[in-house]
């Protein structure tokens, strides 16, 4: 594939606490496996992927940063240029979701402001290991304006709906601050914008 063989490039950057799974679900999305016995990221990892939506090719840069806080100035590093955060916590352990205000500083601190952030509750799985009642992180993400989805990386649920909204989110706001800037000449193609509203379902 020649580096213009696409319409559209995003860098998604995942972050949270060590071992809620930011890795499986990377992994699940661009590989289709859930690796047995994952070890903890060093530093960040790096991912591509490319997707088609609505006939464009979307080229997705997905970085998996270290959870641990040793790592954390390395990672901080890395939240300036991404388009998408992906902030995950596990909804069986209490503690990641607690963690959350904290990450949200990290954003504030290091992200650009247009920075597209959902929250992501994985390991829906262990049903009946969980801590974090969903209405609950529902109404945070809300609070926070965030978007949220629920996943399981061992179960493959919503991981690709995870990635292709947030695509789909990216493609939107793009056409957007396209359409925003040049307001005196009208976009070719502007019926187009119109059909991605109707394609995305975030909500
Ligand atoms: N049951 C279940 N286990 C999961 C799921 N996703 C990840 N795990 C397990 O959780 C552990 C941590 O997963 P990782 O993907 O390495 O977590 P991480 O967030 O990347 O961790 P760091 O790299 O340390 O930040 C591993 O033992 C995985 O097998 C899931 O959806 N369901």
């Amino acid at each position: 594939m020649s580096m213009e063989d696409y319409d559209y490039l995003f860098k998604i950057v995942l972050i949270g606490n060590a071992g809620v799974g930011k890795t499986c679900l990377v992994r699940r999305f661009t590989q289709g496996l859930f690796p047995p016995g994952q070890g903890a990221t060093i530093g960040v990892d790096f991912m591509i992927k490319t997707v088609e939506i609505n006939g464009e090719k979307v080229k997705l840069q997905i970085w998996d940063t270290a959870g641990q806080e040793r790592f954390r100035s390395i990672t901080q590093s890395y939240y300036r240029s991404a388009n998408a955060l992906i902030l995950t916590y596990d909804i069986t352990c209490e503690d990641s979701f607690r963690c959350l205000p904290e990450w949200l500083k990290e954003i504030e601190q290091y992200a650009n402001n247009q920075v597209v952030t959902i929250l992501v509750g994985n390991k829906i799985d262990l049903a009946d290991k969980r801590e974090v009642l969903r209405q609950r992180a529902e109404d945070f993400a809300q609070a926070q304006s965030m978007l949220y989805l629920e996943t399981s990386a061992k179960e493959s649920d919503n991981v690709e709906k995870l990635f292709l909204d947030l695509a789909c989110e990216l493609i939107r706001e793009a056409k957007q601050n396209k359409l925003d800037n040049n307001d005196t000449a009208p976009m070719p193609g502007e019926g187009k914008t119109i059909s991605y509203l109707n394609c995305c379902s975030l909500n």
